[in-house]
């Protein structure tokens, strides 16, 4: 579904991301672990289309976008969740859904009602409202929820362009356990086949959620299969010092 080939990236002399080369199937979740400055970012941005590599390519369903910029991909169905905050906060949390539903559809109009109103529009925010467990906020503002919800609806407005690949950078940083472990039953409510990629530093989570796990360090895949293999991994006990004894 999602691939890469030796992707490889530099910032002038330092060398972020070396050969990189993933395969992601379909319905597959796998979760990228890694140090902090390991490269995680800096490899999502590539996928994403927000940074073009020195070398090597990205393929999504078997075309290469490798040249092409993020709203390209994005229509192709390549969604990405925002760790930092992309909603409108003076909407509902129904408008923001809404709206990136609209845009999807094409029917994003001068009058946000019209666009609104539109019966496709209205169906995938419904969907996407139950998926992400966002009912029982539908008619509040965005300015009005709590941290943990609009987190939520990030994942919400991404997955409201029907995407084939979701990809998510840290998707529970900075929310309290209680919501990172709703963030499970969330991940187990969308649907099967959505292939899905998270860079995830709690490493409870990660093997929690991942049908595989890759792990990076300087840049460079150093681990790449089942999240029980990983466990056993002395090379990854060794990179994540004592934390990983605690996963
Ligand atoms: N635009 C840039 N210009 C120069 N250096 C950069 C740029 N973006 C990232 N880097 C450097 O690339 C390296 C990898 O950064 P990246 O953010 O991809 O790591 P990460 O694994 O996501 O880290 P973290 O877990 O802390 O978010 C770091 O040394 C960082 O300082």
């Amino acid at each position: 579904m999602l691939e890469t080939r030796n992707l490889d990236k530099s910032f002038g002399a330092i060398h972020v991301t070396r050969n990189v080369s993933l395969k992601l199937e379909r319905g597959e979740r796998r979760v990228i672990l890694g140090p902090n400055g390991a490269g995680k970012t800096t490899l999502f941005n590539q996928l994403v289309g927000e940074l073009i590599p020195d070398k090597g390519s990205v393929h999504l369903a078997g075309e290469d976008i490798t040249a092409l910029p993020v709203a390209a991909r994005a229509r192709r169905g390549l969604s990405r969740s925002y760790q930092k905050n992309t909603l409108f906060d003076g909407l509902t949390v129904e408008e923001n859904l809404g709206l990136a539903a609209a845009v999807h559809t094409g029917n994003a109009t001068m009058l946000r009602g019209d666009s609104l109103s539109k019966p496709e529009v209205r169906e995938i925010t419904s969907e996407v409202a139950e998926q992400v467990n966002l009912m029982p906020y539908l008619h509040a503002k965005v300015s009005e929820v709590s941290y943990g919800v609009r987190r939520q609806l990030e994942i919400g407005v991404a997955l409201a362009t029907r995407p084939l690949v979701l990809l998510m950078d840290e998707p529970t940083s900075g929310v309290g356990p209680e919501m990172s472990k709703g963030f499970h039953d969330l991940l187990n409510n969308l649907p099967r086949d959505l292939s899905i990629v998270i860079i995830e530093h709690d490493m409870d989570l990660a093997f929690d959620v991942a049908d595989t796990i890759t792990v990076l360090n300087f840049g460079e895949i150093v681990f790449d299969g089942l999240p029980e293999e990983a466990r056993g991994s002395s090379l990854l006990k060794e990179i994540y010092l004592g934390s990983w004894e605690d996963a």
